[in-house]
């Protein structure tokens, strides 16, 4: 791997008993670097992003290619409350996970949860009295999830349509935190989503799979100025237009 490589995907290819359903995925990243995984659903970006974090679900085999990274990862999934134990406050879910991945104690890793949650821009009642993800919204509870992510200290996010459950302006607000948060921390990150304008807006390095494979990999602008395969073409002409308001100025 050269110096700045985080991580390495030579040839990788996924199968559930014979079924083919990730084909010789190959794709680096540097050091803080950002690549998109865009594709229809079911076109292999998730399980590619599970064969990066080692947890590929049961019944589903690496048969093929290497993975290389000499840093960790962490991942953020879609369904923030799903991810979340519903039983368990979120201040405390936080600091689970820095006792265990940063060996802190018990109040250290409190602390260090709610500084955390500051840096999320959480408000201060969810600091105060323990909250359970079912009284946070899906925004604040995809907010929680990154914060678990961040606690590991990954050197690769792995984030697996983390804006998919949300509306729109919630969205934005997220993509702007994971933004603003990976030019402080430096880490790299893998960002997987069906929505082509918000992978462009996020990584300057996009790569389109189809049916498991990736049937273009280029700088995100180039790929927007000159698609050359027809699978990105009908992604870009699938981007609906806003309408031209009646009697707008030209
Ligand atoms: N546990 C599993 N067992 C068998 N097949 C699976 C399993 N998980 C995923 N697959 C299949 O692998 C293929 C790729 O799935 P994957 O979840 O990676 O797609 P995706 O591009 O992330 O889709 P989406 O955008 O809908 O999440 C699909 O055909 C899917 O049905």
């Amino acid at each position: 791997m050269a110096a700045n490589t985080v991580l390495q995907v030579e040839a990788l290819s996924l199968a559930a008993k014979s079924k083919k359903l990730v084909e010789n995925v190959s794709f680096s990243l540097g050091k803080g670097e950002s690549l998109g995984l865009v594709g229809e659903s079911g076109s292999g970006k998730s399980l590619t992003l599970r064969a990066i974090l080692g947890l590929l679900p049961r019944g589903i085999e690496q048969t093929g290619g290497v993975i290389k990274s000499d840093v960790s990862s962490a991942m953020v999934f879609q369904d923030p409350r799903g991810a979340l134990d519903p039983l368990c406050p979120v201040v405390a879910q936080v600091a689970e996970v820095i006792y265990y991945r940063q060996k802190a104690s018990r109040k250290a890793s409190r602390i260090q949860a709610l500084e955390l949650l500051e840096m999320l821009g959480l408000p201060d009642s969810l600091k105060k009295s323990d909250r359970y993800p079912s009284q946070l919204s899906g925004g604040q509870c995809q907010r929680i999830v990154i914060a678990m992510a961040l606690a590991c200290k990954p050197g690769i996010l792995l984030c697996d349509e983390p804006t998919t459950a949300l509306d729109v302006t919630v969205q934005r607000q997220i993509i702007e935190t994971i933004t603003s948060l990976q030019r402080e921390l430096g880490f790299a990150m893998v960002f997987v989503t069906h929505n082509l304008a918000i992978a462009a807006s996020l990584c300057p390095k996009l790569c389109v799979m189809k049916e498991g494979q990736i049937v273009e990999h280029d700088d995100t602008l180039r790929l927007l100025q000159n698609p050359t395969n027809p699978y990105t073409r009908m992604l870009l002409d699938s981007v609906l237009p806003l309408p031209e308001l009646e009697g707008s100025e030209q």
